[in-house]
């Protein structure tokens, strides 16, 4: 999100989805984890678009891990998508929200027995088989209960995305997936295509995250239908569905350059396209698993800026109310973000200082060099775009309980969270006698 589009009123206060968000700081609190709805339909309906004008078959799975609650889930079913989980935690929300089972997809790449069990006793659209481990645990679930499923096999096809390590997963040493080059994921597809009780829907694969250009997606499409081919010569089977996972970055700061969902969309089109009439395949339907570009640019966290450290000639520590326990993100990935004084918008540029959080952690800087006007304890801070891997990666740390969020749409807010208590951070706790 470019500080450009966002708006202010007389006030010279931010408005997100029609709401002045010192009201919403006022009638909520800080720190605060704002949702703009609107913002995420239209990304959707981008990414539908996009699809709609490649002509392609698809699907649009979002990649719930980015942020899981039960009317986030509610959102996305309004909008028609499916959704991904990760984990019975994930499931169990979205079972909660009346999320049509029918339409998630299970990752993992460490599924618990118990995981598959829920999973199946729920009948979840597809499972995404991601080791042998998981095949044979899948199997006993299925066999104990009479039961069939639809599963997808997610590989590693040995792409190196251009991110941070630690969001790649494509390249061959990655925990995820089977091996495509050391023949591992046509052993796995042998041994799925034999279990009577799985029904092998499709081909799975995720690159990484926050992704700037599109030929990772280009070489992973040469991949799986490369692949796709010689599993029809070789086993007489062909994926019907090629899942390209997510990872469709956005813009925090403004140096960064995203694609738009067309950007991506239509040349893994023409590809896919090329090459089905190369190795006379039938065009696969696409399925892709936006997380990020679907919900991060519509998310604001609200802090209030509290102490002040200037050390002379050299620098100032700005305080505010939240930090790393809210967006773990800078002091993981150093990730970068913009933020602006939300109830002074209109006010020239004074200083520069690091934005850090209340935590006991000298880490725990959420803004390296943010330049901001003039401030006084009590002032509002916007960060921008931290509406993915924010919340969803937010922890008790140091006992701080963790932000209410709320959803703002057409000058309307509704609390879709609760503030945690400091009575639901002990209500786990058990005294020790
Ligand atoms: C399998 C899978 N699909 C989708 C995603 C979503 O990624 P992003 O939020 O970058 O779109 C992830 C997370 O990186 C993932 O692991
Ligand atoms: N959590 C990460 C991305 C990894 C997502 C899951 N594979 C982020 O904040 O960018």
């Amino acid at each position: 999100m470019s500080k450009q589009r966002l708006q202010a009123n007389e006030q010279g206060h931010l408005v997100l989805g029609g709401v002045d968000a010192t009201r919403l700081a006022q009638e909520y609190g800080t720190p605060l984890v704002v949702y703009d709805v609107a913002a995420i339909r239209r990304q959707i309906q981008e990414f539908r678009a996009a699809f709609t004008r490649s002509g392609l078959r698809y699907q649009i799975s979002y990649a719930s891990k980015a942020f899981a609650t039960v009317a986030m889930y509610q959102v996305i079913d309004e909008e028609g998508l499916h959704a991904d989980v990760v984990s019975g935690g994930e499931l169990y929300t979205a079972l909660q929200a009346g999320f049509p089972v029918r339409d998630l997809s299970f990752h993992g790449n460490n599924k618990s027995l118990a995981e598959l069990e829920m999973a199946v006793e729920n009948h979840v659209g597809v499972i995404v088989l991601d080791n042998f481990h998981e095949i044979e645990l899948l199997k006993r679930v299925l066999v104990d209960r009479n039961a069939s499923c639809d599963v997808m096999l997610r590989v590693t096809p040995g792409i190196t995305a251009h991110t941070h390590r630690y969001t790649q997963t494509g390249q061959v040493d990655s925990k995820f997936g089977f091996d495509v080059d050391s023949g591992q994921a046509t052993r796995a597809l042998q041994k799925v295509l034999a279990i009577p009780q799985m029904n092998v829907i499709g081909l799975h694969a995720h690159i990484g995250s926050q992704i700037f250009d599109v030929t990772g997606f280009d070489l992973l499409v040469k991949k799986l239908m490369t692949i796709s081919a010689q599993w029809r010569d070789r086993l007489g089977f062909t994926p019907r569905i090629l899942n390209l996972g997510g990872g469709f970055g956005i813009a925090y700061t403004a140096t960064d350059d995203p694609l738009t969902p067309a950007d991506f969309i239509q040349p893994i089109a023409a590809r896919l396209r090329q090459l089905a009439d190369r190795y006379q395949l039938p065009l696969p339907e696409v399925w892709i698993e936006p997380g990020r570009a679907i919900v991060g640019p519509a998310g604001y966290n609200l802090y209030t800026v509290g102490s002040r450290k200037d050390i002379p000639d050299l620098t100032t520590y700005l305080s505010v109310d939240g930090g790393m326990g809210d967006n773990i993100r800078p002091a993981l990935y150093q990730a970068k973000y913009a933020a602006v004084l939300a109830n002074k918008m209109n006010e020239p540029t004074h200083e520069t200082v690091h934005l850090t959080g209340k935590y006991c952690e000298s880490g725990d800087i959420l803004i390296d060099q943010l330049a901001l006007s003039r401030n006084e304890p009590g002032d509002l801070i916007a960060v921008l775009d931290t509406g993915a891997y924010g919340y969803s990666m937010a922890s008790n740390y140091n006992r701080n309980p963790r932000p209410a969020v709320v959803f703002v749409e057409d000058g309307q807010a509704k609390v879709v969270v609760r503030r945690e208590t400091y009575a639901d951070l002990v209500r786990l706790d058990v005294r020790y006698e």
